[in-house]
């Protein structure tokens, strides 16, 4: 056998001259790849067992930190970045750094079958942002495309795989992927998750700054979706328990219901939020690696295929496990205030979950 090898920055590739290793024949991190080649990954033996993340959208504003958090998490064995751009710069840069998880980029649609092969959870920041003035739903008609191609090749490469849907508008991309894993009949409500962590994220931050209290300690449920008033912080609930005047509620509901838009005009045209949002990404991404592994009392809100309303996606508490969501928690009891922003944010998502339907169905 003609043992030529060709390393590059990830793995050695080891020339097989005339026939194919099948793979009963492969040894523990070795594989075949098209090219008839045998590859072994060199970095995968060192590393800790765990999960296989991909990232799509890696380079971007969010992608890039998001990268690095993911690379430190010690429940990441294989770390894939795929981008449109930027891929192999992103992925030397994180590939040094001396933690566990093996790190391989893929740049462009022709790698994306690659990226997604045997991964577990699937995290896509990839997608255009806001500038000053529009809304998430104006990024709609750039980001469903691109969402709808990113899902397909899921549905083709890894059907089993967690999903973590994070661009926007993120009421319509949910339901967009949901339509292109039930065409592909792939669809399992249980494994496909809208992340609205920055939202929770953001009211224990603005929430602990009024009652005095280190955010660590704060936990406020927001439920509904994720833009404008769909975004339902639930004062009446928050842990610890406490009680708010009424300008206070209208002060933080506000700021929690227009963080993403504050921080869009803080940045004047140059993007919208992308370090806190990879870092409550990472938040969210662990707690469902957590779940994988098979760790009890896993709660956060995510937006998912729901009857807790009469609508067929809605966020609110979801108890994450070895399956995906394995319950979904009802809203409890709301007050007055709260009533009404839920009739509010029912009718705007309404009108986000058919277009995002629409946009599959057509
Ligand atoms: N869910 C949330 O809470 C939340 C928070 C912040 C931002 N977002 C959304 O996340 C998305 C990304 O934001 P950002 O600031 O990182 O934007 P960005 O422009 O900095 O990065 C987006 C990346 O996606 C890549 N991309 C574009 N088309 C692609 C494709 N077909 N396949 C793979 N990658 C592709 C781009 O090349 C770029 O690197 C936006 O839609 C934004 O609105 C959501
Ligand atoms: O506001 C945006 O456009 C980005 C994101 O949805 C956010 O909430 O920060």
């Amino acid at each position: 056998m003609d043992s030529s090898v060709i390393s590059d920055a990830n793995r050695r590739i080891i020339r097989i001259s005339s026939h194919l290793l099948p793979p009963s024949n492969l040894q523990m991190g070795e594989e075949i790849d098209r090219c008839g080649l045998r590859r072994e990954i060199c970095r995968a033996k060192g590393a800790a067992p765990g999960s296989k993340v991909a990232i799509l959208g890696a380079a971007g504003g969010i992608g890039q930190p998001l990268a690095l958090l993911m690379k430190m998490n010690p429940l990441v064995s294989v770390l894939h970045l795929y981008d449109v751009v930027n891929t192999p710069g992103v992925t030397a840069d994180i590939s040094h750094m001396d933690t566990g998880a093996v790190v391989r980029g893929f740049l462009g649609q022709a790698q994306l079958e690659d990226a997604l092969t045997g991964m577990d959870l699937v995290i896509i920041p990839a997608g255009v942002p806001r500038k000053p003035g529009m809304t998430r739903d104006d990024l709609f008609n750039i980001n469903a495309g691109i969402v709808k191609t990113l899902c397909e090749a899921i549905a083709k490469c890894c059907p089993n795989a967690i999903v973590n849907l994070i661009s926007n508008p993120v009421n319509s991309t949910v339901p967009i992927a949901a339509e292109v894993f039930k065409k592909a009949g792939t669809f399992d409500p249980k494994r496909l998750l809208g992340v609205t962590m920055l939202d929770v994220v953001r009211a224990n931050t603005f929430v602990a700054e009024v009652l005095g209290l280190d955010p660590r300690d704060v936990d406020v449920p927001v439920v509904g979706g994720h833009a404008g008033v769909t975004i339902l912080p639930l004062l009446s609930q928050v842990k610890p328990a406490c009680s708010f005047t009424d300008k206070e509620i209208d002060y933080l509901t506000d700021r929690i219901q227009n963080g993403g838009t504050e921080v869009v005009e803080a940045k004047a045209g140059a993007g919208s939020a992308t370090l806190s949002m990879a870092y409550a990404a990472v938040k969210f991404a662990d707690a469902c690696l957590r779940g994988l592994r098979g760790d009890a009392g896993i709660v956060e809100c995510a937006f998912v295929a729901s009857q807790v309303t009469e609508l067929p996606f809605f966020a609110s508490k979801v108890r994450l496990g070895r399956g995906g969501v394995e319950e979904i928690y009802p809203l409890g009891p709301l007050n007055e205030y709260e009533r009404v922003g839920l009739d509010k944010a029912k009718k705007e998502l309404a009108t986000s979950i058919q277009k995002g339907v629409s946009f599959i169905r057509k």
